[in-house]
């Protein structure tokens, strides 16, 4: 069975209890602390896989006093989890307290610490959610606090440099790790272990981090057909599942996708959306049964999958799986239909 997702009460840390006084001249970031290896600790400095997570936020920023030095911090623990076990009650709070959040005058922007494992789901989900020209920050650590050259409160400080920042705003939700800023909506994970593992596809990076500081490459810009949904009203998400495509693909998947009660299924095809005959055509079949949204994606880390007008799939452009299951959980909970969908997934690649 999947470990419970422990129950926060959302605690708050405020900026006195951080720093008092306040530094009144200084930009107030709000930290919204989820967990994952930046909020972990191993048993000697060697240890960077198996540890344990159980850092809080004051402990986050006690590790970086510099932090005061560019803003005033308040913190929320949302929940203290591995990333992978970031579930729908999280993000929608995410996105709720943030939009509550940045609509507060004095709040120059914010942050969310968080497992690098599915932090550019996360990071989507607020691209996606998140009504504000104040900049939203994903930052994580691929070592543990513990360890001997640990990147989390490096990271920490430029992302709520970047955050309290001027320059940080009009550019939506950005995720920061190893001196490197890039868009979220682009961004992916590329590395179970290592330091650089964050990368951001053929869009490129944003930016980077220089002596702390961020510079941008470009003006501020929006991503392509990004769609923006209200989740104000939202409790709780469509369910829909990725299935992983590879040779001699188990054609049962899908039904047992459907009998556990998905709404929609992402399926991470090889090269651009391809599954085997045997698996495509139980996939049609699915589909034609129940009518529920079958998106196409690709398991290969970066690419695009076209739109076939008159098939039972919609191929995801450029989203990758995971945020392709975000953008349709997020459109089936809204009520799009079938053809709505099969728009929004097709506006991130308007042809000329
Ligand atoms: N580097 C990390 O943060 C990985 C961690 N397992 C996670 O929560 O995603």
């Amino acid at each position: 069975a999947p470990a419970a997702v422990p129950e926060f009460p959302h605690i708050l840390v405020t900026r006195q209890d951080i720093q008092t006084p306040v530094n009144s001249s200084l930009p107030n970031v709000t930290i919204f602390a989820t967990g994952g290896t930046i909020a972990s600790q191993g048993s000697t400095n060697l240890q960077t896989v198996g540890y344990q997570i159980g850092l809080g936020v004051q402990e986050l920023v006690d590790a970086v006093p510099e932090i005061l030095n560019v803003s005033n911090i308040a913190g929320y623990q949302v929940s203290n989890v591995g990333s992978g076990s970031i579930n729908e009650t999280i993000s929608l709070t995410l996105a709720h307290m943030i939009n509550d959040e940045l609509a507060k005058d004095e709040i120059a922007g914010v942050i969310i610490t968080h497992g690098t494992d599915t932090l550019e789901e996360t990071a989507f989900f607020m691209e996606s959610t998140v009504n504000s020209s104040k900049p939203v920050i994903c930052v994580g650590a691929m070592r543990p606090a513990t360890a001997l050259s640990a990147d989390g409160p490096l990271n920490l400080l430029q992302a709520v440099t970047l955050a309290a920042s001027p320059a940080g705003r009009n550019r939506g939700t950005m995720i920061t790790l190893n001196d490197r800023i890039g868009s979220a909506f682009y961004t992916t994970k590329n590395n179970a272990n290592t330091l650089d593992t964050f990368f951001s596809t053929e869009a490129g990076q944003l930016g980077v981090f220089i002596n702390q500081v961020p510079y941008f490459f470009f003006a501020p810009a929006e991503p392509v057909g990004r769609i923006k949904f209200d989740v104000s009203e939202f409790k709780s998400l469509a369910q829909v599942d990725i299935i992983y495509a590879h040779q001699d693909m188990n054609p049962a998947l899908f039904n047992a996708s459907i009998e556990s009660g998905a709404d929609g299924i992402v399926i991470a095809g090889v090269g651009a959306g391809g599954t085997s005959s045997k698996a495509a055509l139980a996939a049609e079949q699915v589909y034609n049964a129940t009518g529920i949204p079958f998106i196409s994606s690709h398991r290969s880390s970066d690419g695009f999958v076209p739109n076939r007008e008159d098939s039972w799939s919609i191929g995801s452009g450029f989203y990758n799986p995971q945020k392709a299951r975000i953008l349709l959980q997020l459109a089936l909970t809204a009520g799009y239909s079938e053809d709505e969908i099969r728009e929004a997934f097709a506006a991130s690649y308007p042809m000329p």
